[in-house]
């Protein structure tokens, strides 16, 4: 492997050679390269394709997968998605590359001169891709920040066994030193707490805030995903730090797939329940690292109009953590947590 040369940020404060072989590899979920059926579809093939994620036998699943599901749903998602498309393209990617450049730039401030690189576990920037970088940048140790503050094994886990399939087919073997889950560390459910309350300063207050998680179906959790715990943690935590009582706030997962039971209570019900009850609501997404299609479209457009449908009047979405400064010192905090100087 290449060596790489020491910049002057790392040598001034760092005062050692031996983290200069190593680099960051941040991980998110991946996105379609463009809006329109084609690329969705490619897309969806290769995410719904991964046992992590639909964990039916594959005799089951592949014809409703091709017969169906790849046939009718390209169409109505890049809809939606050319809904939400920006000029940098998905927002998604656009967003996790502001994030990889401002953690790199934090890092290089505190005197860590390390690569940080971005990858997807489906789709594009890949993470055979990355890792390849990082090799060319001669970095022998990676530390891997997959953008998930709660652990489970569809996602955080599916980005350990992508990464480990890469790494099959390569002759070398970088180290690695991976971020499980960071649902409990205190920098992050701070920076939860404070964009809540950056937000009611500046758009006002609704009479509830509703917790919204990204789901999974609740057999995976009977069988032993630990995500539910890791939200309703997050949650409790975060209604703690803003003063909540009770009947203020309430958990719930959202972006439903399929017909099996997934966790609950939904956030599509619950909304629909609310607009019946009161006029305003607010919606935060604490899952999701990076706004998206599901926050973004999922939320702010199709939740919105049950809530308002039902009877509400206004849905307010407290937008994602994304490259605010607390966020970005967190990560950088995380990451300077397993530089070895
Ligand atoms: C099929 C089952 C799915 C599971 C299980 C699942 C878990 C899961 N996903 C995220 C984060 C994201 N999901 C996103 C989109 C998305 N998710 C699914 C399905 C499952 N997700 C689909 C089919 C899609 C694509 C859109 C659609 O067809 O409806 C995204 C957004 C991607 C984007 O381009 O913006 C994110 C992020 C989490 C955190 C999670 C479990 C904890
Ligand atoms: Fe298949
Ligand atoms: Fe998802």
């Amino acid at each position: 492997m290449a060596a790489k040369a020491p910049s002057a940020a790392t040598e001034s404060s760092a005062g050692s050679d031996s983290n200069l072989s190593q680099g960051v590899l941040l991980v998110n979920l991946g996105t379609p390269d463009a809006p329109t059926p084609a690329a969705v579809k490619r897309y969806l093939a290769e995410f719904l394709h991964d046992h992590r994620v639909v964990d039916l036998t594959r005799w089951l699943w592949c014809p409703i997968l091709h017969g169906v599901i790849l046939q009718v749903r390209p169409k109505r998602v890049a809809k939606a998605y050319a809904e939400v498309w920006t000029d940098s393209g998905s927002p998604l990617l656009a967003i996790s590359r502001q994030q990889q450049l401002a953690v790199q730039k934090e890092l290089n401030h505190r005197g860590f001169g390390l690569p940080v690189e971005l990858a997807m576990t489906y789709g594009n920037p890949s993470i055979s891709s990355a890792l390849q970088s990082l090799d060319h940048q001669g970095v022998e140790e990676v530390i891997v920040l997959p953008l998930y503050p709660q652990y489970s094994a569809t996602t955080t886990g599916a980005v350990f066994d992508k990464l480990a399939r890469v790494i099959a087919k390569r002759p070398e073997f970088p180290g690695i030193s991976f971020i499980r889950d960071y649902y409990r560390r205190e920098g992050y459910l701070d920076a939860l707490a404070q964009s809540v309350k950056d937000h009611w300063q500046e758009h006002g207050r609704g009479e509830r805030l509703l917790i919204s998680f990204h789901g999974i179906p609740k057999r995976y959790a009977d069988n032993g995903d630990p995500y539910p715990q890791h939200c309703h943690y997050t949650a409790e935590q975060l209604a703690a730090r803003l003063g909540l009582k009770e009947a203020e706030w309430l958990c719930s997962f959202q972006s439903r797939f399929g017909r099996e039971e997934w966790l609950q209570p939904y956030t599509d019900k619950t909304l629909e329940q609310w607009g019946k009850e009161i006029r305003q609501v607010d919606v935060i997404c604490p899952a999701f690292a990076a706004d998206c299609l599901e926050t973004l479209e999922e939320i702010q457009v199709e939740n919105r109009d049950i809530f308002c449908t039902a009877g509400g009047e206004q849905l307010s979405y407290i937008p994602a953590l994304n490259d605010r400064h607390d966020h970005i010192a967190f990560l950088a905090d995380l990451i300077q947590q397993k530089i070895t100087v």
